[in-house]
């Protein structure tokens, strides 16, 4: 059987969960799994999960776990996503979604952003997406072509209810709750890379670095498995 490799990314609202993701699909060919475009489109639907995660994302709060699980984790295993890698990003988002997670596969590697709260707050003020692609933008850091206007649509992009001041600083309050021990659970398994600064630009090479040496050992494994 081939081995999958299998990565979480985690960081507070902002910390450039979706922005690194975009980075390594385009360098490492990886696709991967957002927990909140997830939301977003069954919200958009109108699905029975997505209603009720709309009243807690409209006042800053976490879906509840069990919506979440439920949502996810049939999709976890789906191999439209990804048939050798699976990127997940912004799931587990608490210790009881971390656990689900490890009982129903094994992770290689944890990355957590740990960026400052300023940083966050300025940031998510001017932070515009793309709905259906989840393609995201910032007026200063990568800003569109045309402003308001996807560069690869030219559909109107929005600013996300949740990224309004009120329900922001109760979103990143709460995460710092309860993403401590998902923390923890995670380097007691010995995968836990943190990276700190205020900058992607920065962060990104060592976390290039490090799939670099990760990847291409899992894919070698992954090709040798399946010959035998
Ligand atoms: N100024 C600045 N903005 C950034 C940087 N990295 C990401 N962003 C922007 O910050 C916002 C949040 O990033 P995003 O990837 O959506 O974070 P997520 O909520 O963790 O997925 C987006 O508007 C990004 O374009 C950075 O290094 N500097
Ligand atoms: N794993 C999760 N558990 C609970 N709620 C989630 C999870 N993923 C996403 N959500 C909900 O969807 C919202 C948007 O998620 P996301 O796009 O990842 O944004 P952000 O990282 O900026 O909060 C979150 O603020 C949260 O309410």
């Amino acid at each position: 059987m081939a081995k999958l490799f299998r990565a979480v990314i985690m960081g507070p609202p902002g910390s450039g969960k979706g922005t690194i993701s975009e980075r390594i699909a385009h360098s490492f060919g990886l696709k991967h799994l957002s927990s909140g475009d997830f939301v977003r489109e069954n919200i958009a639907a109108k699905t029975e999960a997505g209603v009720q995660a709309k009243t807690y994302i409209k006042k800053g709060l976490l879906v509840p776990d069990h919506v979440m699980t439920r949502l996810l984790l049939p999709r976890l295993g789906d191999d439209q996503i990804q048939l050798v890698v699976r990127w997940y990003v912004g799931f587990p988002r608490t210790l009881a979604q971390a656990e689900a997670l490890n009982s129903a596969c094994d992770l290689d590697v944890a990355i957590n952003l740990n960026i400052p709260l300023e940083t966050l707050k300025e940031r998510l003020r001017h932070r515009w997406i793309h709905p259906p692609s989840g393609r995201v933008y910032n007026m200063c850091f990568n800003p569109p072509r045309v402003q308001g206007i996807d560069d690869i649509t030219g559909e109107p992009l929005i600013q996300q209810e949740d990224d309004r001041p009120e329900a922001l600083v109760a979103r990143l309050r709460h995460y710092k709750d309860v993403a401590k021990p998902v923390i923890d659970f995670y380097k007691a398994k010995g995968i836990l890379y943190t990276f700190s600064d205020t900058e992607t630009d920065r962060i990104w090479p060592n976390i290039s670095a490090l799939l670099s040496t990760k990847i291409p050992a899992i894919q070698t494994d992954a090709r040798c498995a399946s010959t035998h």
